[in-house]
């Protein structure tokens, strides 16, 4: 059976806390959406702001290929004929084929927030509908607080969706505006509403008891086939249906055999693009990534207790539910004082060493011991490497501290920070050379990397390449007062995308930044010799 999958992230996405699309992100998220199959893609609210006015022209200038664009608006202001109202006006200068409505289906908020007769409401929702239709519209309509005002009065939630079909809605969508539904409510007033309209049902839910994804998974087993809801659960309050954990969860887990995004080979390769999609969205939204978002977080195989690593090194599936492959993700073994030989072995594997049990004991012995002192390295991959090729007496640095030192000096203005490094290059093909640079800095870790730069470019040209992108600081034993130790981490970036992180740990900050950046210089370098390994990205 096909299932109707309909993105709202550029309208109830954009409501929530923190998510803010420009007309051009809108655009590029309405065109990814579009070539991945989803079969609506809302593109906001045309009367609330000149943005999203601008979105539907913009689509009309260049439609989308496979997906319809859908206009949201309210139903008609009371007392008005909806020809006079200006959201109509709105909505059909949209020029989207589909016209999305919402409508109150609560008698409470009826009386209580619109302050309108029963009566008048129902009026409201046929005469917009039945206005949309006349004007060569698709209309959906979204009966807001559809399971609350059920429960509060059935007969009237029925009639308002019979309204809607009555005036030629072409879908009536339930939604749980409030996110307080429970998934048997939602599933047994799916059955409700389906015995009330004979219009294909949709359900749209919201996240305010965690149980947006299984109530929309409810419904659809109860008989909706139109599922609302965003990329990453974005929108109001705790957001709505995460998309991507919704069509995962039909087409991998259930057994119904419910297609959609093109059925098919289309299906399996948008599931395939589902993390790429996830974080594509992220990055538009200038938002971090969750690390343990179900299916498509960097977190979501990623394998730290030994016995979990020992078992996956044998039989993949012992911990994954799902091969991670299957939606664009990546198993990932981390390394930390929870690790067994195992995670050791997988890593080392990953750095082409050859496996070796007393090399195995001591790098396993080497990380309890610095996790110990406040090191981490599930972050830090990069140090892990270059910690087991120094065990392995497999490393030869290219350079050595001489000296450093930072001063930050103020004569009332901005500080101003200035860092000089003084270095023993290697040359394994000639004379080690001393190089003695100095440089300015916004603060002591932008000053410092820029000194050690200095001291390498002519050596090592190719350090051009590479930038710090991340930097941070935390304190580790704050208890100790004077004695804490602090942890930086600090994630660099290559030319071609690759990322690696480094970690260093000192009581002195600037200690902790340079034992990072040193990693991080020494770990482009040996990549380029063929001897890193293992990076992040
Ligand atoms: C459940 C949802 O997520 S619905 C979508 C919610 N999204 C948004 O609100 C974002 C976009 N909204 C906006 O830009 C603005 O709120 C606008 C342009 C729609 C309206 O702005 P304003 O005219 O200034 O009204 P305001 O937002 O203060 O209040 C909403 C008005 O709509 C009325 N209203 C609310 N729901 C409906 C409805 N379904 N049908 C008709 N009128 C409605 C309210 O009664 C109120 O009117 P009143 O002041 O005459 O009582
Ligand atoms: C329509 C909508 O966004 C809601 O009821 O939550």
């Amino acid at each position: 059976m096909h299932i109707e999958i309909y993105d709202t992230t550029l309208r109830d996405g954009a409501q929530g806390e923190g998510v803010n699309f420009s007309l051009e992100d809108k655009v590029l998220i309405a065109r990814r959406l579009d070539a991945m199959g989803f079969d609506y893609v809302e593109g906001g609210y045309p009367l609330s702001n000149p943005k999203d006015a601008e979105f539907f022209q913009r689509l009309v200038a260049e439609p989308l290929k496979n997906a319809k664009t859908c206009a949201f608006g309210m139903t008609r202001r009371k007392g008005i004929a909806a020809a006079d109202d200006p959201g109509m006006k709105a909505l059909i200068e949209s020029q989207a084929p589909v016209v999305t409505i919402v409508g109150k289906t609560s008698e409470f908020h009826v009386r209580e927030v619109l302050q309108v007769s029963l009566e008048e409401n129902l009026a409201m929702i046929g005469d917009t509908i039945a206005y949309l239709v006349s004007e060569g519209r698709e209309v959906i309509y979204d009966a807001e607080h559809f399971f609350d005002g059920w429960k509060l009065n059935p007969e009237y939630a029925a009639k308002t969706i019979q309204a809607a079909a009555d005036a030629g809605a072409i879908r009536v969508v339930m939604c749980d505006t409030n996110g307080g539904s429970l998934p048997e409510e939602v599933a047994e007033l799916t059955r409700a509403a389906a015995a009330a309209v004979e219009v294909p049902l949709g359900i749209h839910t919201h996240n305010d008891c965690e149980l947006a994804v299984a109530n929309a998974l409810a419904s659809v087993d109860a008989g909706a086939t139109h599922v609302q809801g965003t990329i990453n659960g974005l929108g109001e309050r705790c957001g709505n249906a995460d998309l991507i954990s919704v069509v995962a969860n039909l087409a991998l887990k259930k057994k119904k055999g419910y297609k959609m995004l093109g059925g098919g080979d289309s299906q399996a390769d948008a599931l395939e693009h589902l993390t790429e999609l996830s974080g594509y969205v992220y990055e538009i939204a200038n938002m971090l990534r969750r690390g343990a978002q179900a299916f498509v977080g960097p977190s979501a195989f990623a394998h730290k207790g030994g016995m979990h690593v020992h078992a996956i090194n044998r039989v993949a599936e012992s911990y994954e539910h799902i091969p991670p492959e299957s939606v664009g993700n990546a198993r990932r073994i981390l390394v930390s004082e929870l690790s067994g030989r195992s995670n050791i072995i997988a890593m080392t594997t990953k750095l082409n060493l050859q496996e070796d049990k007393a090399l195995m004991d001591a790098v396993l012995k080497e990380v309890v011991d610095r996790e110990n002192e406040g090191y981490q390295y599930e972050a830090a991959e990069a140090s892990f490497a270059l910690l087991v090729r120094k065990l392995a007496r497999a490393f030869t640095p290219h350079f050595e501290l001489v000296k450093y030192h930072v001063t930050t000096e103020s004569r009332g203005g901005s500080p101003l920070t200035e860092a000089t490094v003084k270095l023993l290059v290697h040359d394994p093909e000639g004379e080690d050379t001393v190089e003695h640079r100095v440089a300015e800095g916004d603060g002591p870790v932008n000053a410092l990397d820029g000194a050690l730069r200095k001291a390498l470019k002519g050596r090592f040209p190719q350090l051009a390449e590479m930038q710090l992108v991340d930097y941070k600081v935390r304190v580790i034993n704050s208890e100790a007062a004077t004695a804490a130790s602090v942890r930086v981490v600090i994630e660099s970036r290559d030319a071609d995308g690759e990322t690696w992180g480094t970690v260093g740990v000192d009581e002195n900050v600037i200690q902790a930044s340079w034992q990072a950046l040193v990693d991080s210089i020494e770990y482009k370098l040996c990549k380029e010799e063929g001897a890193g390994g293992g990076g992040q990205g």
